[in-house]
């Protein structure tokens, strides 16, 4: 077992205010970094925003030794570790992208068996690898590997949405290192994906030690709408168009405006995420937002290094000109700017996880925030297809079936006109409770009115499925990311 210092319970509320700047907890973080802090392996499921990562940094800052995060993206991982290096917190990153001499300069720390480094990010992919594993031993044989944590680890299991095959080698943690305690965290699983996790890992095997947080995934300040179209209607832009104008419009209002002047903001600062399923369409809808005169910038995986982050921080800081990211899902988890107001589903997503996890960037101020999700039948077709087609070969007997039944899921959603959309999203996130809904979903504020929005705007399943027969839609070319 790691040692660990006598006085740590009572630090936790100075480590809070002095390294993270934040005055109190949020509900549950107490009991969640006590536990941690006790040596207790952690489950923690909680709603996007919720503050997952203060859950293992501050016990990497109170505790002895170092903790390894293990997060499956690199923006990720550079986002979190600027963020702690700038409270003074010594984090660092190993990847594809460190550069040379900060690789040597952590090799060097792990090798001395003390590392100076409180919290090293890395892939799943390198602690697959002998060389990093060793590296670890020796850090271990000193009692210096202070506990690993798993960020979003929904993708060790082979039934969740982010599924990635080294996660499933992490269970080599518990088998090399049994007295090395284990976090884990996700804000999207269910109960067959939670099971999995903790099987894989080899932490239900050791109950006593485990405790375990599972928070409701509701999200009350999200405003949860589908709006239905069809191919033929084609209507998604001026829909579009029309919605953010009445924003402005609103923003704009005397009262308003001089409200935003007052705080400082801009009536157009409407900073906003659209996500589209292919690289084209990411392209040219930025550029014809542009031509609109809306500040709409593409962000996809092929664009360079600076050109991202360029991106990125121009869209962080506000500026104008980039107030709406135009993005594939290369841009999701981990995206922490607090005032995003609204998140556009242009497409319908592949899986309902990626849906709510992607929906989760918005409102993470607490303040109301907008989601909708243009479903057409057309583009379930398409999604369908493209799952049958691009399911990873080494997924697994279990993902296929997962992914189906995931998006079977999220198309039984956008079709639902009799529920509520938070409800439903906790139903299938397994929890029993209904959740509280103020009027912030389109069933809530007009039940017949979405009833008619969806028989008017969808095809019809008939003339659907005579398309399908006639190829009339299979023009994917468009839709490979
Ligand atoms: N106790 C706290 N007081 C104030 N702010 C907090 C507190 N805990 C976390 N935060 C802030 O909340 C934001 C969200 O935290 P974090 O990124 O850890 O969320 P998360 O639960 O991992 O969400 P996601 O699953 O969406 O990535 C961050 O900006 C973080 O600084």
């Amino acid at each position: 077992m790691p040692l660990s210092r006598t006085d740590s319970l009572q630090d936790i509320d100075f480590t809070l205010r002095r390294q993270f700047n934040k005055e109190t907890f949020r509900p549950h973080q107490r009991e969640i970094i006590q536990a941690a802090l006790a040596g207790n392996d952690v489950f923690v499921q909680a709603a996007t925003s919720f503050g997952k990562s203060l859950c293992f940094q501050l016990p990497a800052v109170i505790d002895h030794g170092i903790t390894i995060v293990i997060s499956p993206l690199l923006s990720l991982m550079m986002n979190q570790v600027e963020a702690l290096r700038a409270a003074n917190v010594d984090a660092r990153t190993l990847n594809s992208n460190t550069p040379l001499a900060e690789r040597d300069h952590i090799y060097q720390d792990l090798a001395t068996g003390h590392p100076l480094t409180r919290l090293l990010y890395v892939t799943p992919e390198l602690c697959s690898s002998d060389r990093f594993r060793k590296r670890l031993q020796v850090v271990h044989e000193q009692k210096e590997l202070a506990r690993i944590a798993v960020d979003e680890a929904h993708c060790i299991s082979e039934w969740g949405h982010d599924f990635r095959k080294d996660f499933k080698r992490l269970s080599w943690f518990r088998e090399t290192f049994p007295d090395v305690p284990i976090m884990c965290l996700t804000a999207t699983a269910n109960d067959i994906v939670r099971r999995d996790v903790l099987e894989t890992l080899g932490l239900d095997r050791t109950p006593d030690r485990l405790k375990t947080f599972t928070m409701t995934a509701h999200r009350p300040n999200l405003h949860l709408e589908v709006r239905f179209t069809s191919d033929e209607a084609n209507d998604r832009f001026d829909d579009f168009v029309t919605w953010l104008e009445g924003v402005f419009d609103r923003r704009g209002a005397e009262d308003r405006k001089a409200e935003l002047e007052a705080a400082g903001e801009r009536v157009e600062c409407v900073p906003g995420i659209i996500y589209t399923i292919s690289r084209d369409e990411c392209e040219s809808l930025a550029a014809a937002l542009r031509h609109a005169g809306i500040g709409a910038r593409p962000f996809h995986a092929k664009l360079t290094k600076e050109k991202k982050e360029e991106t990125l921080a121009r869209w962080i800081a506000n500026e104008p000109g980039y107030s709406i990211i135009v993005a594939t899902t290369a841009f999701g988890m981990g995206i922490d700017k607090d005032n995003v107001r609204f998140v556009v589903h242009w497409r319908m997503p592949k899986s309902f996880e990626g849906y709510y996890q992607e929906a989760g960037r918005a409102g993470r101020d607490g303040n109301a925030s907008y989601c909708f999700l243009y479903y057409s039948r057309e583009d379930r077709d398409r999604v369908y297809s493209m799952v049958m087609r691009d399911t990873p070969k080494d997924g697994g007997s279990g993902n296929k079936k997962a992914r189906l039944e995931s998006l079977s899921n999220l198309a039984a959603y956008c079709e639902d006109t009799n529920s509520c959309r938070h409800a439903t999203i906790c139903k299938y996130f397994g929890e029993t409770q209904v959740p509280e809904c103020d009027f912030a979903c389109d069933w809530h504020k007009d039940p017949a009115g979405l009833k008619k929005r969806l028989q008017r705007g969808l095809a019809s399943e008939e003339w659907i499925s005579t398309q399908r027969e006639e190829g009339g839609f299979d023009d994917y070319t468009y839709w490979s990311e």
